[in-house]
Order: C-alpha cells, then structure tokens, then sequence
C-alpha cells in the first residue's frame, strides 16, 4: 500500500519546509514533501499535500507549485482531488475525469492570476474553454475500460469552493442547477495556472462522500470518510494514473522520437 508518490522509482523527498518560500501543509493527511522519481521509467514530480485556500493561503501560493514545476521542466500536470459526488449517478469510490470546471471563486473576482501578470509564465488573458485535454480525457476513459474500471469512470464538471466547511443544502442545490457534478476545495487554480504556462492538463475526482441535498438525510460529510475512501482507493488510482502517465510518454516519444 502506500500513495502514487511513495511508489515512484528512484524516489527522493524534499519536505516543503525546506523549499524557500514554499508554503507548509496544515492539513490531516497531508504530509507535505515534493517527491521525484520515476513512475513506469517516466520522470514525475508528486506533491504530497496541497494548499488550499481555507488554509489562510491566497489562491496564487495554492498553485504556486504548479510554476515551480513549469520550471523544472514538466509539461503535463495530472491535478487529483476528493470531492463530493453532487450528481447522483455517482457513487462513493467512483472516478470523475474533469472535462470543465466552475470557478466560483472567480466570480467573485478571486483568481489565481489576480495581479500583475507575468509575460515569462503566460498572457495577461488566458483562455479557459480548453483547459482540460481532451485528447487525454478520451485515452484516459480507453484506459479505464482496458482496467475494467468503465463502470466506475465518468466524466463531468468540477467546482471549487473555498471551504473548509462542507456545503449547505441550499447550496448543493444551486450548484447542481448551475452544471456541477463534483465539488471540492483545490484544483481549479491548480489548473488555471497551470493553462496559463501551458500546462497540458488532466484532472479528476475521486467521489467520496455523496452531496447530501435532502433536508431529511442524517448524513453528515466528514473528512475522515474522505481520507478512508482515498485509502480504500488508493490502489486503484495508482494503477489508473501509471497508465495514463505511460500513455502520455508513449505519444512524447511517437513526437520525439
Ligand atoms: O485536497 P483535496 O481537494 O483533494 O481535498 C478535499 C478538500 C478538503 O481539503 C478535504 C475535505 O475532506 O478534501
Ligand atoms: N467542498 C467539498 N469538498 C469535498 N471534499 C470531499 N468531499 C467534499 C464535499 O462534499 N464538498
């Protein structure tokens, strides 16, 4: 057992602490180290921990990870995160492929790229409707299936909110009428940095809790239910995300041979 990054090749472990200038993980579960090494022979860096807003970080020094690792060279970033599954075909334990995401927090003018833009990452305006690979999106539901994994392999729309707290009733309700099927606490500005320094782009969900948007249900979400069903998982996604990597080295090398 063990996560994606304790598997790497050659692993070394960098905590964030001696980064200069990184920010630390405040969050249960969340170990906090860069991990390089090599997954299936491909080079790969994994966080070990994230930074989420409702840490008290802004959103630019959440995905300030994402231009370090623009700067060491890495060209495609695969984004992972829990999230409450709001549409309600999904089941705990299934798997979302992001194809689009609401930024809510961009709504109301909060944005990773807020302030002066930096020409040597990307433009001032970038653009968003294409944020998600779709080339990687259709490989990665081929390679679902080649693992027997179809049933459990969706795809849908993402949203972000601030947290930490869970949402309300009221809310689920009005983020399932705007398109959301997923929503979480990262990624999105993840992502946009990411796009905005040309990132290729994939990301998905692991469904572990279901939105509760009755007012008779008892259930409450809580994030030991996340944690456990991201451990029960975790095998799962390891093998899901060697395979996409190793397809995504396949198609550089067809490139460059
Ligand atoms: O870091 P992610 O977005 O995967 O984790 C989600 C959001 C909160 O950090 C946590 C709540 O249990 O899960
Ligand atoms: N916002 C939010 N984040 C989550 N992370 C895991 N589950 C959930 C959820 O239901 N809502």
């Amino acid at each position: 057992m063990g996560s994606l990054a304790d598997v790497l090749d050659g692993k070394i472990e960098v905590p964030y602490e001696i980064i200069p200038h990184f920010p630390r993980s405040t969050v249960q579960g969340h170990a906090g180290k860069l991990v390089f090494g090599y997954l299936s022979g491909v080079p790969v860096v994994c966080m070990k921990g994230r930074f989420h807003y409702y840490e008290g970080y802004p959103l630019w020094k959440c995905a300030m990870p994402v231009r370090v690792m623009k700067l060491l060279g890495v060209t495609h970033l695969v984004a992972t995160n829990a999230a409450g599954g709001l549409n309600p075909k999904f089941e705990v334990g299934d798997i979302m492929l992001v194809k689009d995401h609401i930024n809510l927090m961009g709504f109301a003018g909060n944005n990773p790229l807020q302030g002066p833009n930096d020409e040597r990452f990307g433009p001032r305006f970038p653009p968003m409707n294409e944020a998600y690979d779709k080339t990687l999106i259709r490989e990665a539901k081929r390679i679902a299936k080649e693992l027997g994994l179809e049933n459990i392999v969706h795809e849908g729309c993402y949203t972000c909110l601030g947290g930490p707290n869970f949402e309300t009733v009221a809310e689920l309700k009005m983020l399932s009428m705007l398109g959301a099927d997923s929503v979480g606490m990262s990624t999105v500005h993840e992502v946009i940095t990411g796009r905005h320094c040309d990132l290729t782009v994939m990301a998905f969900s692991l469904i572990t809790n279901k939105c509760i948007t009755a007012y008779d249900s008892n259930d409450n979400p809580n994030h030991e239910e996340v944690m456990d069903v991201g451990k029960m998982r975790q095998d799962v996604l390891k093998l899901f995300v060697q395979s996409i990597v190793k397809y995504i080295k396949q198609t550089e090398d067809s490139i460059n041979p």
